[in-house]
């Protein structure tokens, strides 16, 4: 890219928990970036996707969802998120088409309308049999957020194609948001996805592995922490600690004959071996860490 002219920005995208987040950013970035789960609320941190061609760099941050749950871990992740929204250069406010607009959505389209950054809707899953534009767009002109420019996507949960392409659907949101941007330098060299340490990665994907294999209120009950990580001449190896709060939650992620965990970690070394330059191999072990949601030090850690 031409880095004299070019565009170079942050770009916050704001939504409830599960509209659709982390699948987009994943697909403009072509990479698995930031954790993707059907369980709503399972963006921590605020990860940013890196997207750089031509035209200039788009630095995407990926927001965790705004809750109006009391629990402590939830007014963290609202602190976090609008201190991301004081510096960005633009907006991308998902609604979810499939739901209800009800209280939660209205605290998001309330701090929606009060910014003063350029903003852009996207109406996510139109795609999905129950998707309902209109009652949407109704909405949103109750916000006076109805005249902004609107985009839409569907079907971004499946996989990409074989060559790379993205929808057009996509290409169009990327032709709205570069004028946006500031004229500038690249924040990232050209090459970089993320500017997450390799920890941080692994910890993720061994994290959504997990989650896309338990049920209740066990996924909210996991965190990870990679406790070692080391170069071996042929690939990269890593100790991971999966902590749950709960014995009976232990037993179901180590599941009959360590099938469970077995298979996270055969899917998270497939997974991390297409994101490192090499193959990645896992120790994983899980642990039970009583009450870990209420220690204040451990908060702090995992939300930065
Ligand atoms: N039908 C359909 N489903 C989608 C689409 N995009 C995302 N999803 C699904 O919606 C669910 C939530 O997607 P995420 O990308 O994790 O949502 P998020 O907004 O990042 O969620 P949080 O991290 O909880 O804030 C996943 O099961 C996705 O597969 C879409 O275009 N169509």
């Amino acid at each position: 890219m031409n880095s004299e002219s070019g565009k170079s920005g942050f770009v916050v995208v704001l939504g409830r928990p599960s509209t659709g987040k982390s699948t987009l950013i994943n697909r403009v970035c072509g990479e698995k970036i930031s954790i993707v789960s059907p369980v709503p609320q399972t963006t921590r941190n605020t990860i940013r996707g890196i997207y750089t061609e031509e035209r200039g760099q788009i630095v995407f941050l990926d927001t965790p969802g705004l809750h109006q749950a009391e629990k402590k871990i939830n007014l963290r992740m609202r602190d976090l998120v609008t201190e991301s929204l004081e510096d960005c250069d633009a907006l991308i406010y998902t609604v979810d088409t499939t739901r209800l607009p009800g209280e939660e959505e209205e605290a998001v389209a309330q701090l929606a309308s009060s910014l003063d950054v350029p903003r852009i809707i996207l109406l996510t899953k139109m795609d999905h049999p129950e998707s309902n534009p209109a009652r949407i767009v109704e909405f949103l002109t109750t916000h006076a957020l109805a005249d902004l420019p609107r985009f839409q996507t569907g079907g971004l949960q499946e996989e990409a194609t074989e060559d790379g392409s993205r929808p057009r659907e996509i290409e169009d949101l990327l032709a709205a948001i570069f004028p946006l941007l500031p004229e500038g330098q690249p924040w990232y060299p050209g090459d970089h996805y993320t500017d997450q340490p390799p920890q941080f990665r692994i910890a993720e994907i061994v994290r959504e592995q997990a989650i896309l294999r338990t049920r209740q209120e066990v996924p909210h009950a996991i965190y990870v922490e990679v406790a070692d990580l080391e170069q071996r001449p042929k690939y990269l190896w890593a100790r991971v600690f999966i902590f749950v709060e709960r014995p009976t939650q232990q037993g179901i992620l180590v599941g009959k004959g360590a099938a469970t965990i077995t298979e996270i970690r055969r899917e998270s070394q497939k997974i991390l071996g297409r994101i490192f330059p090499m193959p990645v191999r896992l120790a994983l072990q899980v642990k039970v860490r009583p009450r870990w949601r209420r220690d204040d030090n451990l908060l702090n850690s995992l939300i930065q």
